[in-house]
């Protein structure tokens, strides 16, 4: 290829890297003219490249350009006496009218001679970065709100006695061990520790100890670097340099590998990490929670978590009762999760009927308040009255058999076990009622046969038929 050719290919290949830039860019000549306007200016201000061509850059209204004001002459211009590319992030006034948040790069363009002959303007726009900027700002301004204390909700005793300690944990720097069956809002009692402690305003990092095997939990929560295992292609900071100035949260502490377990007693005993494949230590500042589902303790004793570790762990433990010995909790509960279904869905539900509460305060929670939360989901979908009635519930809660709790299983984990219970005579008048008195609906309702409904009737003296 002759050297014109290849200067015009050099040329086409530049402007059509220029034209498919995301970014605007735009040229002026040595007197403060626009001589060239790409296709991602045009989108950025608004012009098109014939409305800009031989306009000045006063065009765009830069909130604050390179000098103090834009000078109506390019040579005041204070790029002009600048060696190297000037960055600025600004406004300019869209033709719309309205301002688009961007950042200007700009740099004077010389010939061999060292005579400006031009000047090269690089144009990004913030507004998509802005957005999720403010997003991700919406989003943790959002997780405070659900871990507001007054979120929590609970007039029991026993979560009184959480709330005092979730205060005295929010006040101290000291390890938590959060322990409860799943559902009774563990990670929302680690989240309220975070969020009204003076680590508030950093990071707060949720790691499911359970969800990763060793060697990627292990990367995953100390890093590696480049090339320590095959697919480490660079070098990756781990959750726990993540989480500093604030605080980690592991969950599902208990399903930790002996290997992990050794590596976190030297965390907490040292307070700095190795990244994998790295034999440079770093410090951490963190807090560090912990929760689990299974009794610990139960596996200390079976050897299958460090006596050591577990100690350290549980410097300031809190225990989540089950929902099932906090019963006066349940209406409380259901009022909370109905208000947030109520603005969630522009429903007006105003709560529960009588014969529904009786049943959520008989049913036996095995899957705590989360089953409680998607039982009320479950019911907006089909209530379209007033009241959520027993029909709008979920089947395995109307269901006369149901798992009921029992204390720590063999493998150490809190695990409802099955048994019947008994429709008793109040609920069934009430069924009754809501199913006028049809006993084939209300043995439905109740997973039961209409025989069954018959004897119960029996059994309590009810008459056949609605009296009166
Ligand atoms: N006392 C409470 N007040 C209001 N909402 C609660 C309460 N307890 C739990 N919840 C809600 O119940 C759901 C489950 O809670 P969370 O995820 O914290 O439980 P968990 O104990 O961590 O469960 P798992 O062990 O299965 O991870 C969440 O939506 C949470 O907001």
């Amino acid at each position: 290829m002759d050297d014109k050719i290849h200067e015009i290919w050099n040329v086409r290949f530049i402007n059509r890297i220029i034209d498919s830039m995301a970014d605007g860019v735009f040229t002026m000549d040595a007197s403060g003219r626009i001589s060239s306007w790409n296709p991602s200016m045009e989108r950025i201000s608004g012009y098109t490249a014939k409305e800009a061509l031989g306009r000045t850059c006063q065009l765009l209204q830069c909130s604050h350009c390179f000098g103090k004001a834009c000078p109506a002459n390019i040579k005041k211009c204070k790029i002009m006496e600048t060696a190297y590319p000037e960055a600025k992030e600004c406004h300019l006034r869209h033709k719309k009218g309205f301002d688009v948040s961007v950042i200007k790069n700009a740099s004077v363009v010389r010939d061999d001679d060292d005579n400006i002959i031009g000047i090269v303007e690089t144009v990004t726009d913030l507004t998509e970065l802005n957005q999720a900027r403010k997003k991700a700002e919406e989003a943790a301004l959002r997780l405070g709100e659900i871990h507001r204390m007054d979120n929590i909700i609970g007039r029991s005793r026993a979560m009184q006695q959480v709330f005092a300690a979730i205060s005295a944990a929010a006040a101290s720097e000291a390890t938590i061990l959060v322990q409860g069956e799943s559902g009774t809002g563990k990670e929302l009692v680690a989240g309220a520790i975070h969020f009204n402690s003076e680590r508030r305003e950093g990071p707060l990092v949720t790691v499911n100890c359970s969800a990763l095997a060793e060697n990627l939990l292990e990367s995953e929560l100390f890093g590696h670097v480049k090339g320590s295992f095959t697919g480490a292609n660079r070098d990756r900071m781990g959750r726990f340099e993540e989480a500093s100035g604030g605080t980690i949260f592991l969950d599902e502490i208990g399903e930790l590998s002996p290997y992990i377990q050794v590596k976190l007693l030297r965390v907490l005993q040292e307070r700095e990490i190795e990244r994998v494949g790295d034999s440079r230590k770093r410090k951490i500042d963190i807090r560090i929670i912990t929760a689990t589902h299974k009794d610990l303790y139960a596996r200390v004793r079976e050897g299958l978590f460090r006596e050591d570790l577990y100690y350290r762990l549980k410097v300031f433990p809190i225990q989540l009762p089950p929902l099932w010995e906090r019963r006066e909790d349940i209406p409380f509960l259901a009022d909370h999760f109905i208000a947030g279904m109520n603005k969630k869905t522009g429903k007006a539900v105003a709560g529960l009927s009588k014969a529904a509460l009786r049943i959520f305060m008989d049913y036996p929670w095995p899957g705590n308040v989360r089953e409680l939360e998607n039982a009320i989901e479950h019911a907006f979908v089909l209530c379209n009255r007033k009241l959520i009635g027993t029909a709008d519930l979920p089947l395995e809660i109307r269901q006369p058999t149901y798992p009921v709790h029992c204390n720590a299983t063999a493998d150490g984990s809190f695990s409802p076990k099955t048994r019947r219970k008994k429709l008793s005579k109040e609920t069934l008048y009430e069924l009754l009622d809501e199913c006028d008195w049809n006993k084939a609906e209300v043995g439905r309702r109740v997973g039961l046969s209409r025989t069954a409904i018959w004897k119960y009737m029996k059994k309590f003296d009810i008459p056949l038929q609605k009296e009166g």
